[in-house]
This record gives C-alpha cells, structure tokens and sequence, in this order.
C-alpha cells in the first residue's frame, strides 16, 4: 500500500492507519509513542493487522474503494461496492474511557454481502505473538504486559494465531466490532457500546470543529488540517507528535527513517501559532502549560524535543526484525535528535509565548520568568554552531535560520515589554538585536549571489530562510529577501515543489542517500511569494500542493516528484500547520 492510500483514526491518546484494502496497519497501545500491536506498515501483514473488507475484494487483490470522513470528524466511512451489494464499514476511536478502543461498524446498504475478517495482533513492533482464547464472539489475547479483546457478533475462529471470520451483511444490517486493550495485570475494561460510542465521537469532533473562526476560501482543508493537528495531539498532557508513525522513509528503500511519535519544541510551536489564528485559544493555553512543565529547570538543559509526558530521554534503537516500509530500513524507535543542539528552538518558543500574548492569553509570572530564562541563556550562547532546524547528523555549523530565529527571540522579547508592560532590559535585549542583525547580514548573505546562505560562507541554501520576511527580520520589500527567494527557486525546486536543502552540498549531512521535496518548505516558498505581493502564483501554488493530499486530505512530510508518491512520517503535523498557515494567508 501506499503511504498515501492509509487514513488515520485516533482518540487523542493514539492513532491508528487504515488502508484502503480496510486492513488496519498501524497502531501503537496505549500512547502514540506505545510499541505497536499492529505494524504491518512496515513490514506485512506477520508484524500484525486487522483486516475488515468483502471477502470478494480480498480474492482479487487489494481493492479499492471509496471513503471519506463523516463531515467534521475522525471517523472513516469506506464504502464498498461488491458483488451481490454494496457494503459501508465505519472506523473510529472513541474518545478514551477506561481504555482503549477501535470500533468497526459493518452496515449493509444494499443486497447481501459476504464479508471477511482477520485479526493478528503481534505486540512489541510485531515481534509477539499472545496466546488466545475463543469463546463465541469473544476474542481474549494475552502476552507480557498487553492484554486485548476482540468483542464480534459474529463466531470467530483461529488460524494459527488469526482470528477470523467470514459472515454475510445484508442491507439495514449493522454489525459493531469492538477491539479493547488493557494493561494485562487489570480485569477486563467494561463493554463499550459501539453506537453509543459513535454518537460520542462525533459529538466530540463536531463540538471541538465549532470553534474554528477561518473564513476565507479554503474553510474545507483548513477543517480538516486541524482535526488532523488535534487528532495528533496527546490530550492528558497537551503534549503533539510530529507524526503518527514511525521510519515512514524519506526515501523509498533508503535509510532516512526517523521515528516522530515525540513533541518537537518547533513544530509544536508552528501548530500553535496555527490554533491561534484559527480561535483556539485552549489548546494554546494547554500547550504553553505543557512547555513549562517540560523545560522547567535550567535553560541550558532545554531540549529540541520530549516524549509527550515530557520525559527526556528518547534513546534510539533498530528493530530489526521488520522489513522496513517497502524494505526501507532500519525501522527506529526512539530519536536520538533529543540531543542535539538546535538553537533555533529558542526563537520558536519565544515567538510562540510572543503571540499567544498578543492573541490575549493570560499568561502568569512564572511564564514570563521562563521566558527571560531562556533568553539569558540564548543571549550568552547564539554565536554558537549547532545542528540547525533539519537536525542534521554532521558536524555542527552556524546555520542562519538559527540566528535569524535568535533574532527572533530578542524581538519578541522587547515586543512584550513595550506591548504587554513585562519588565527586563529591553535596551540590552535592542542592542543584542541589532548585533545578531548586523552578523548575519555580513556573514549569512552572498552579496555575489544575491541570497542568503544554508550556513555561513557555505555555497548551499536552505528553504528555511523562504521564513525571512514573514518572521519579520527583512520586509518583503527588501532585495535580499526577493533575491533568496529566486535563489531558492532556481537551486532547491525539484518539479516545482522544495527541497529543504542539497545534502550533498557542503558535506552537511553525513547521511547517504537522498530524500523527498519537503513539503512544509513547498508551502512556505508559498507564503513567500504572497509576502512578496505575488499572490497569483502563491495561490497556484498552494492549489498545487492541496491536490497532493490522499483522498481523505492527509499528507505525509515530503513528497517524491519521481515517483509521484507521498514519503515519510505520516500524517505529518508539519505538512498540515503549514496548509492552515497558507491558507490563513491567502485570506488576507
Ligand atoms: O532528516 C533529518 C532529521 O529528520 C527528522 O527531523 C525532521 O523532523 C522534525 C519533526 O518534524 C522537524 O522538527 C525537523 O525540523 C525535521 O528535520 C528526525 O527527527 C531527525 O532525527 C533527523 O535527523
């Protein structure tokens, strides 16, 4: 399957793919960042998956079929036309009882319909396989610390570890299918009614949708960019993953295979400024807590990234077991990016507390008081190298997006002394602006090329720098801001979508092999060209890049012009805050 052909489903705690064939290949139990009881995704269907479709269709090969999202929702409604038929199954995640929970739901819409279904759960990445016990329409599966029930309305049997099922559907019928996990040492989480958990769900996502304020053309894709944005955030902590899955390769068969299932200080900050200007202040506030919890302690320990309870060691190991998406291995679990040095991430926060101010959040001292802590600790450190914003594994460099965005942090903190009447030394903080300005436009830009440059003095550019004007450092009227943009244009557009950079350039990733066109920067070569006063081809742009999503409109991190495929995590918050904040300015 390809990535595209996958939707996702979630309860705020965790996410599951289902295919387009109606197999389920991805979930990870009880958190997003669990060990996946079904992981066919990156391997087959032996690394565990479950299967719901018309028998007919699994006879022929994958299938196709159509499906979509009840409106305003996370619930998947695949319908399928079948011989003697046609037949609709809905999936969900209610949102998270006691436990758990995958709900299936057969309805039969027209004639009769034979149906089949087959369920190997594989604990541990697909490594486990639990004993199971059968009785009637009961499914009860056990190993180590994962226990689950299958709940069926149908008889069940046993294939050498599968359970499975071959039943008829005929119009008006409704069969609910009910999966449940508990932690093994606990009873049985009690029965979940699959309709009423259906109403729920949908009065849940509906509810939560209500509060969008977008106007302006694209209210559709900006709906359903930031359901997917919610869907990927984890409610008990307010913590977001980058994605659901992960070694969703960069580059099919290659090694780029990184695992997102954990909370980047950046891409949270993206995703929040999108909330903002989408009206939904509460996730701001539950973020903005979230970080504090999580960086609290001394600045010089802050992270790029931290598990969703904000744990801070994510150690990075292989599973080598699995095959790899389409043999694209190794499959990693754990991100050993958490130690890498990305000062960036200082302007990201920064910029992100800025706004959230401006959008009128309440903010307590202790806000302020981390804030100033931060930016001491950048003020001593900006001159620094580090990994930058791609996390590169190389050696470090100063990178003048990271400096820009140090730029960025001193801004936003004289802007909340002179706008929101916080006290520190807004003079200090002018002059250390002025200083990082004044360096970057003297080390950071090629007078001779008319751009600015990936690193100091390096002869390789970065999409990154696309964020100049918007962040503020330039005005769009500046040359130097048109003039990194043609450069960009001319240097990192493969078939008229980004590259984040030229890894080959400069030496500076160490990494073999090649990846997608990057899908965020795509979107924000958009947003530059609209800076820029050139809205027609921005919006050509941005069109161009909605109709990459699938069918359900998700899209994956990047995006393989050869092959015409989606790469990489997936779905990717990155990709979607980026599809709300073009769209957001496009309406303007
Ligand atoms: O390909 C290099 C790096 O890729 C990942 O980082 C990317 O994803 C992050 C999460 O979305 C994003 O914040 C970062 O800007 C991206 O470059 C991966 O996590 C890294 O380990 C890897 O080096």
């Amino acid at each position: 399957m390809r990535i595209e052909d996958y939707a996702l489903i979630g309860d705020m705690h965790t996410a599951a793919l289902v295919g387009r064939n109606g197999s389920i290949d991805w979930l990870c139990l009880p958190r997003f960042d669990s060990a996946a009881c079904f992981a066919a995704l990156l391997d087959g269907p032996r690394a565990g998956r479950w299967l719901l479709a018309p028998a007919a269709a699994l006879a022929s090969g994958p299938a196709r079929a159509g499906r979509r999202y009840r409106e305003g929702t996370l619930i998947l409604e695949t319908t399928w036309e079948a011989d003697g038929g046609c037949v609709r199954v809905l999936d969900f995640m209610p949102p998270r009882g006691e436990a758990p929970d995958v709900v299936r739901i057969v309805e039969g819409v027209r004639g009769r319909v034979e149906m089949r279904t087959e369920l190997a759960l594989r604990f541990d990445y697909g490594s486990i396989v639990p004993s199971t016990r059968h009785d009637g329409g009961e499914l009860a599966a056990i190993a180590g610390p994962d226990s689950a029930w299958l709940d069926a309305p149908v008889p069940l049997d046993d294939n050498g570890g599968t359970t499975t099922a071959s039943f008829a559907v005929s119009a008006g019928d409704r069969l609910p299918f009910v999966l449940t996990w508990q932690q093994s040492w606990l009873p049985r989480p009690a029965r979940v009614d699959a309709f009423t958990a259906l109403d729920d769900t949908e009065r849940t996502w509906t509810g939560w949708l209500s509060g969008c304020s977008y106007q302006g053309g694209y209210e559709q894709v900006v709906r359903r960019s930031l359901l997917t944005l919610k869907a990927l955030t984890y409610a008990p902590t307010g913590g977001l993953v980058a994605a659901a899955t992960t070694s969703l390769p960069e580059q099919l068969g290659g090694d780029r295979n990184w695992d997102y299932r954990y909370s980047w200080l950046r891409d949270a900050a993206f995703v929040l400024r999108a909330m903002i200007a989408t009206g939904y202040e509460e996730e701001a506030r539950t973020w903005r807590d979230w970080l504090l919890r999580a960086v609290a302690g001394d600045p010089a320990d802050l992270q790029i990234m931290y598990t969703l309870d904000g744990t801070r060691r994510i150690p990075e190991w292989r599973a080598d077991w699995l095959d790899g998406y389409e043999g694209s291995r190794p499959v990693r679990v754990g991100n050993a990016a958490y130690a890498q040095v990305q000062l960036d991430v200082y302007g990201e926060v920064l910029d992100c507390l800025y706004q959230s101010r401006e959008a009128g959040l309440r903010h307590d001292a202790a806000a302020w008081d981390l804030q100033c802590s931060l930016m001491d600790y950048l003020e001593g450190h900006w001159r620094e190298p580090d990994h930058g914003l791609w996390e590169v594994r190389g050696p470090r460099r100063h990178f003048v997006h990271s400096k820009v965005l140090a730029w960025v942090a001193a801004d936003r903190m004289i802007r909340t002394v002179e706008r929101h009447g916080r006290s520190g030394p807004a003079d200090r903080w002018k002059a250390l602006r002025e200083k990082i300005h004044r360096e970057v436009c003297e080390r950071g830009y090629d007078a001779e090329r008319g751009t600015f440059t990936q690193f100091y003095g390096s002869r390789g550019l970065d999409a990154a720098l696309l964020l100049i004007p918007r962040l503020g450092f330039l005005p769009p009227s500046d040359p130097r801001v048109a003039g990194t943009v043609e450069a960009v244009r001319r240097e990192l557009v493969q078939d008229g979508l980004v590259l984040r950079n030229r890894p080959d350039l400069d030496d500076v990733d160490e990494l073999a092999g090649s990846e997608g066109t990057f899908l965020a920067c795509s979107f924000w070569l958009a947003d530059a060209l609209a800076l820029l006063g050139r809205g027609e081809e921005a919006r050509e742009l941005f069109e161009r890049l909605l109709d990459l999503r699938n069918d359900v409109g998700l899209l994956a991190e990047e995006y393989d012009t050869t092959h015409a495929r989606q790469v990489g995590n997936f779905p990717q918050a990155y990709s979607h805050v980026a599809v709300v904040n073009t769209a957001a300015m496009l309406a303007c």
